[in-house]
């Protein structure tokens, strides 16, 4: 825990009240009377697996859901929070993932958009400025308020969001994964930001599947399970270990093997699996079908060489910036290098598009569920939207029962339950992620590509995922695309790091540390 947050006051009485608040979406209950108390100078984590409620109950503090029963009380008053306008009048204000900037503004401009300070009904630009300033401050951005947004750093962008939060008059702050994306370094920013934020006398509500964030930051944690509080924790008793506990129900135990994670993270992980099946398993077919990139250039990406061998799971990692999102670009297709060359097992292969390099068995998915979700489609469609191209090939006919029992099968294999004829909305965000993986499951390509898989996804299914990942790298290429070192050190039997557009270093095995990883990528 950090100085700042061992010396902080205790906060006093709670100024708000959840009290008993449930809502049901049809028959799924989603909160079933959930009380929550809030003090000021106080970080609240919020942790639950999947689908726990927990997004639910932030959409009621930020009046984006109206509950069927319960109610908020301020300061002794109840409040009905219809809308985001009135819970922001009530100074809650709720920053969402996806809330980003508008880079075409400067960052006063981002600051003070839709809350523009006016003086005598015309915009009052030397307030605006002060107020911008004043939030910067508060932050710990040290940018120009002149500058366009679209020159910020991505952790500076992700800084300047949480200044326009701050901007608002707000007592209640709701972080959603704040730092989803971020590399360690530029997550400590965003985190001593939230520090900050509180010492200067907000509540933060901070909902995270970063345990390690949550323990380090929180005064209090409060695990939702099945739409309702299961534990709360408060002071010393927050533990990343505790916390694990508190997830999963019970004392923490290696699910795969050794365990791989820091001595405070529990045991979530292992490359036993995945070492001994690419030692025995890979070996055979694996010459045959290798990816080998050679000498590919690009935009950021310069000469780049590996080769990503079958049976193993290959992970590519380097910080925001360094070249990864174009390599990962470029392996699906959506990308075409400058020069270089890509073979797959014994044939060179030229990936002009994403479908041409399905149609070499080259499936991608993202973390980004923005990008790859179809969000008005059913989870069924969203599972077999890649594989269909290849089950039915040319005939074009579409035989429903088959297509049926295979997404039921790679549901299952994610432990994604339920009727897959339901939207993809109606499931929660870890829930999508999961949908978004099995589409290359069902699919059953050469080459799998994950681009930061377990974004969202809780730290039991995690786990899984991971497993799931190892075993089917047998008779396949695995390639994780993450820049978190639990997950390439969980699964990975190899890791190319990549720092300026080049490869700086190859970790295998035991090799591949926190230690190695941060030294290779920065
Ligand atoms: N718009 C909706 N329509 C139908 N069901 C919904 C809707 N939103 C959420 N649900 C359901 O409500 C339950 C709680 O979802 P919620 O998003 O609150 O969970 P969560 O704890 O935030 O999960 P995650 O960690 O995966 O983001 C889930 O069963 C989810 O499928």
């Amino acid at each position: 825990m950090s100085e700042e947050s061992q010396n902080h006051p205790t906060g006093g009485a709670p100024w708000l009240s959840v009290r008993g608040a449930a809502k049901s979406y049809g028959g799924v209950r989603a909160l079933r009377g959930v009380d929550l108390d809030l003090s000021s100078n106080q970080v609240y984590g919020i942790i639950g697996p999947n689908g726990a409620g927990k997004s639910t109950l932030m959409k009621v503090l930020g009046g984006l859901v109206v509950p069927d029963s319960g109610e908020i009380v301020i300061e002794g008053v109840p409040v009905s929070l219809q809308n985001p306008s009135v819970a922001l009048s009530h100074g809650l204000v709720l920053m969402p993932q996806e809330m980003t900037v508008v880079p075409e503004f400067t960052v006063s401009q981002n600051i003070n958009l839709g809350n523009e300070p006016t003086r005598f009904g015309i915009h009052s630009r030397s307030a605006s400025a002060a107020r911008a300033q004043e939030a910067l401050t508060k932050v710990g951005l040290e940018v120009e308020l002149s500058v366009l947004a679209s020159s910020l750093q991505p952790v500076e962008r992700r800084l300047l969001m949480l200044a326009k939060a701050l901007a608002q008059n707000t007592r209640l702050l709701i972080l959603d994964e704040p730092t989803a994306g971020l590399p360690p370094a530029m997550s400590r920013q965003v985190i001593d930001a939230v520090l900050r934020l509180r010492s200067h006398g907000l509540t933060i509500v901070y909902v995270s599947h970063h345990l390690s964030e949550v323990a380090a930051l929180s005064d209090h944690v409060v695990c939702i399970r099945e739409g309702a509080v299961s534990m709360r924790l408060s002071g010393q008793e927050i533990s990343k270990d505790t916390l694990i506990q508190a997830i999963l129900g019970k004392p923490t135990e290696p699910v795969l093997g050794r365990s791989v994670v820091s001595p405070a993270g529990g045991s979530i992980g292992s490359r036993s699996v995945a070492r001994s099946r690419s030692g025995a398993g890979g070996g055979d077919v694996g010459a045959r079908d290798d990816l080998t990139l050679s000498n590919i250039s690009g935009d950021r990406l310069r000469e780049v060489n590996f080769t990503a061998r079958n049976g193993e799971v290959t992970g590519i990692t380097g910080l925001l910036g360094s070249g990864v999102s174009e390599l990962v670009a470029v392996i699906s297709g959506s990308t075409r290098p400058l020069a270089g060359r890509i073979r797959l097992g014994a044939s060179e292969v030229v990936l002009r598009s994403p479908a041409d390099a399905l149609s070499h068995g080259i499936g991608t998915v993202t973390g980004d569920r923005s990008r790859s979700a179809m969000l008005s489609r059913t989870i069924r469609e969203n599972v077999s939207v890649t594989a269909l191209r290849r089950w039915f090939g040319r005939t074009g006919i579409i035989r429903r029962p088959v297509e049926r029992s295979r997404v039921a099968d790679a549901l299952a294999s994610l432990s994604v339950i339920g009727d897959a004829e339901r939207p993809l909305t109606a499931l929660s965000g870890g829930n999508q992620q999961r949908v978004l993986v099995s589409r290359l499951l069902a699919a059953d390509l050469r080459v799998m590509v994950f681009d930061d898989p377990t974004v969202g996804v809780d730290i039991a299914s995690r786990a899984e995922l991971w497993r799931e990942l190892q075993a089917l790298a047998s008779g396949r290429v695995i390639l994780v695309a993450s820049a978190e070192a639990e997950e390439l050190i969980g699964v990975c039997d190899r890791v190319i790091c990549i720092h300026n557009g080049e490869v700086s270093q190859v970790l295998e095995g035991d090799a591949i540390t926190e230690h190695a990883l941060a030294r290779a990528t920065s």
